[in-house]
């Protein structure tokens, strides 16, 4: 099985936890390990994030649940990309908030992965998230660009 920081490598760009000499445009999010399935980071939300005024835009919002669960898979060891997300939106999300993402494995079937992701901010769930994970075919993840 790969080790976490083996599995960081799968996505050394990242636009949500490379550090900033990889991607300047990184949030450089630091998902640590809760318990065994489950990963949690922290979040500030910068006001380059907004998309109605001063509200969190829900895409970044999606963004980083996504990648709180893909993060809940790589601390196992298994790389594995989104086939299906599901964002529920409850409450707006403001510029300043400071916001902890959770992501959770519930289940495992058939090479499909069932997680589900909370975006909080002082202990309020204010965005959901289900998603589905599939490791692609032979194992790739990463492509190389032909230019
Ligand atoms: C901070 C860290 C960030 C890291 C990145 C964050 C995560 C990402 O953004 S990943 C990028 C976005 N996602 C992608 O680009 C994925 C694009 N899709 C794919 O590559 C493929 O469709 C992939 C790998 C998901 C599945 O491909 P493949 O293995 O060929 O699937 P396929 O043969 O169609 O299906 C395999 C099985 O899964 C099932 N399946 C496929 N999709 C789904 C789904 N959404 N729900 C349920 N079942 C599904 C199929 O029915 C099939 O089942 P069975 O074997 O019983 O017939």
């Amino acid at each position: 099985m790969k080790t976490y920081q083996a599995c960081l490598q799968s996505h050394a760009n990242c636009v949500v936890c490379s550090d900033g000499d990889q991607n300047p445009h990184s949030l450089q999010l630091r998902f640590t390990h809760v318990t065994e399935n489950e990963v949690a980071a922290d979040y500030r939300v910068n006001k380059k994030h907004q998309g109605y005024i001063n509200l969190l835009h829900g895409g970044i919002a999606s963004t980083l649940l996504d990648a709180a669960m893909t993060h809940c898979l790589l601390a196992k060891g298994i790389e594995a990309l989104t086939a299906e997300l599901n964002v529920r939106f409850h409450t707006p999300v403001l510029v300043g908030d400071s916001v902890q993402i959770m992501g959770r494995l519930i289940s495992q079937r058939r090479g499909i992965y069932l997680l589900e992701a909370t975006l909080s901010v002082a202990k309020q769930v204010c965005v959901k998230a289900t998603g589905k994970f599939i490791q692609p075919k032979g194992g790739v993840i990463h492509r190389e660009l032909s230019v």
